[in-house]
């Protein structure tokens, strides 16, 4: 008997960053956005546990305990005296440390199928906290559609979306880890009052409405100057993206990921092949969201 989850990535169409806090995270206004790009976590009993990964980005995930997908299922096991005794598999399909929290629902998606394979029977408060405990976007990943994250993230308020939106995302050549985007944050804001940040109210309507060009003009990342500080040719991967017909550009939380904002699939597809033939990006991928969280298949 097996269970497997399916979970969407994540873009962030706000992501409002207040200066850290004494345990040096960040309090934010993010607004999530899940799309259409999956990994698949599949749980399976076995005599010990064991993560294996299939996938393009699969050499760079850690198959040990601090996978987030192990760390989900042993904090389930710890919290009902279950011996964690499974096999996890991940179908990576969503780019490792590309600001599309991958990690995050692996984690989202471990939790979900080790509570359906050992019955487990926990509340969704439940699993939302245990989420939060694995980091500050797994929350997101386990509810998806469109949340607006208080505190470092994973307070979650559910938004309405009145359409779908259509992305591309670029991925770049080599990824950003996302402590040191914060860090390059805090670094360059060093000095500087930084108001606390809130949900854009001209955002939220554009989502509301469904209305692509609104959100194009209300899209805002903080952490998007600390991305093209490290990672400055991020800044040529937006502009092509630009120059081919997308609504906005954005780094994808704390990047490398490029995202583009687009008013339908074929922009997406012209988008896309302009992106790729520019060589200034690996690889290129459409989808559209709002998009449900983690769901047993
Ligand atoms: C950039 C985003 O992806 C936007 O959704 C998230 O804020 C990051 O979420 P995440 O990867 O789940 O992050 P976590 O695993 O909780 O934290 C990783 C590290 O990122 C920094 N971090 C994260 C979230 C936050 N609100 N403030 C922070 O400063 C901290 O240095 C932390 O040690
Ligand atoms: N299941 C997992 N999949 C991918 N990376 C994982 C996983 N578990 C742990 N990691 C570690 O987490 C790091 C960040 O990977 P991840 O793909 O989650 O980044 P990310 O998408 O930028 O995250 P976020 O958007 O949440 O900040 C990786 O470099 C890897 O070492």
């Amino acid at each position: 008997m097996s269970v497997t989850v399916r979970v969407p990535a994540k873009v962030n169409v706000q992501l409002g960053v207040a200066a850290a806090r004494p345990d040096g995270f960040h309090d934010l206004a993010n607004v999530f956005l899940a799309v259409g790009l999956y990994d698949e976590v599949t749980v399976t009993p076995a005599d010990e546990l064991r993560v294996t990964c299939a996938g393009p980005d699969a050499a760079s995930v850690p198959l040990d305990r601090t996978n987030l997908a192990a760390r989900a299922a042993l904090a389930l096991a710890e919290r009902r005296g279950i011996e964690p005794a499974v096999h996890l598999h991940i179908a990576k399909d969503i780019p490792v440390a590309g600001g599309m929290a991958g990690g995050s629902a692996d984690g989202a998606g471990a939790l979900v199928a080790c509570d359906a394979l050992w019955g487990t029977g926990a509340s969704r408060a439940e699993l939302l906290d245990i989420c939060a405990e694995l980091g500050s976007d797994v929350p997101f990943s386990l509810v998806g559609g469109a949340a607006l994250g208080t505190g470092r993230g994973e307070k979650l308020a559910p938004l309405e979306v009145g359409g779908t939106f259509h992305w591309v995302f670029a991925m770049a050549e080599r990824g950003l880890s996302t402590p040191a985007v914060f860090r390059e944050f805090d670094r360059l804001t060093a000095g500087r009052e930084i108001p606390a940040p809130e949900a854009d109210p001209a955002l939220l309507t554009a989502l509301s409405k469904g209305d692509p060009e609104a959100l194009a003009a209300a899209l805002t990342n903080d952490l998007q100057p600390a991305a093209l500080s490290l990672y400055p040719e991020l800044a040529a991967t937006l502009k092509t993206g630009e120059q081919a017909g997308a609504l906005a550009t954005l780094v994808s939380g704390s990047g490398p990921t490029t995202a583009f904002l687009v008013p339908d699939a074929t922009t997406a597809t012209r988008v896309a092949t302009a992106l790729q033939d520019s060589g200034t990006c690996r690889t290129t991928r459409t989808a559209a969201g709002p998009v449900p969280g983690a769901t047993v298949l």
